[in-house]
């Protein structure tokens, strides 16, 4: 079994619990089901720096990044920075989240958050509108065709924006779609652990320019932003590189800083 085989199959097990504790109408009671989305694909569109920046305290690839922040800070100072969105990690076992870190997250900023999970059940989707989030994760390799179309059209009903994500070829062609909104390009394969900013050139020219594209995982430079533009990309996930700091969001204003130079 490879780490994402482990982490689904652990998922499947929570979200079944979970059904159980708290059933789809409780959530849908949420105040922020009635909550306005603010929309991601538009800031990514209009905006020159394309920053995502994520809230990620460990990860099955890195162990600790950080376990000293607190997500209220850490949203405010990537808000102050000038991000386009905040990405909040929520699977607790493997990353150390929760929906806890996505609902304080929405109490301290008024930044398009995406819930980063692993979605295997529309019930995950109904929760991550409750939670406060703009933006769902689908990760085209844990996904079947037929649940990327039901899951991402839910998501639409919802006004939830889509990410979908893809490492290759064929997982990039079964989830091109109207349903979904940007297409993210891992640069980390998850069942390996491996990084290359060749896979989101490589993919690039096979996403047609109708969707936003986004590079994720392993941007630690300025330069590797500007080299990706050149590829179409308009938007980038950053984790690790802010996180592992004391002070993510001084660390993005940094950044972006040098970005627009
Ligand atoms: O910390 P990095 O290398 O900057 O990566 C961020 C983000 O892309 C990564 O956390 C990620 C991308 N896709 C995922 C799917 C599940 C969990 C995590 C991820």
């Amino acid at each position: 079994m490879n780490i994402l085989d482990k982490i689904t199959a652990d998922k499947r097990k929570e979200v079944d619990l979970k059904k159980s504790l708290i059933p789809i109408n409780q959530l849908e009671q949420s105040i922020l089901f009635e909550r306005q989305t603010i929309l991601l694909t538009e800031r990514l569109k209009n905006s020159a720096s394309g920053i995502i920046a994520e809230h990620k305290r460990r990860s099955p690839s890195k162990a600790t990044i950080n376990q000293n922040l607190n997500v209220q800070d850490v949203a405010k100072g990537y808000e102050n920075a000038g991000v386009c969105g905040m990405s909040v990690l929520t699977d607790g076992k493997y990353f150390g989240g929760s929906l806890d870190d996505l609902i304080l997250a929405r109490a301290s900023s008024n930044l398009p958050l995406l819930r980063k999970e692993f979605i295997i059940d529309q019930y995950q989707i109904i929760e991550a509108k409750a939670y406060g989030a703009d933006v769902i994760l689908l990760i085209a390799a844990i996904l079947s065709k037929e649940e990327i179309k039901q899951f991402s059209t839910l998501a639409k009903q919802l006004n939830l924006d889509v990410l979908l994500e893809v490492h290759n070829e064929e997982e990039l062609h079964k989830s091109i779609m109207p349903s979904i909104d940007m297409l993210g390009v891992n640069n980390r394969n998850l069942k390996t652990f491996e990084v290359s900013l060749d896979t989101s050139k490589t993919l690039s020219e096979m996403i047609p320019n109708d969707f936003v594209k986004v590079s994720e995982s392993g941007i630690s430079t300025v330069e590797a932003i500007k080299d990706l533009k050149q590829f179409g990309y308009k938007g980038f996930l950053i984790g690790e590189n802010f996180m592992k700091t004391d002070n993510p969001g001084e660390s993005a204003t940094q950044f972006i800083q040098n970005l627009e130079k």
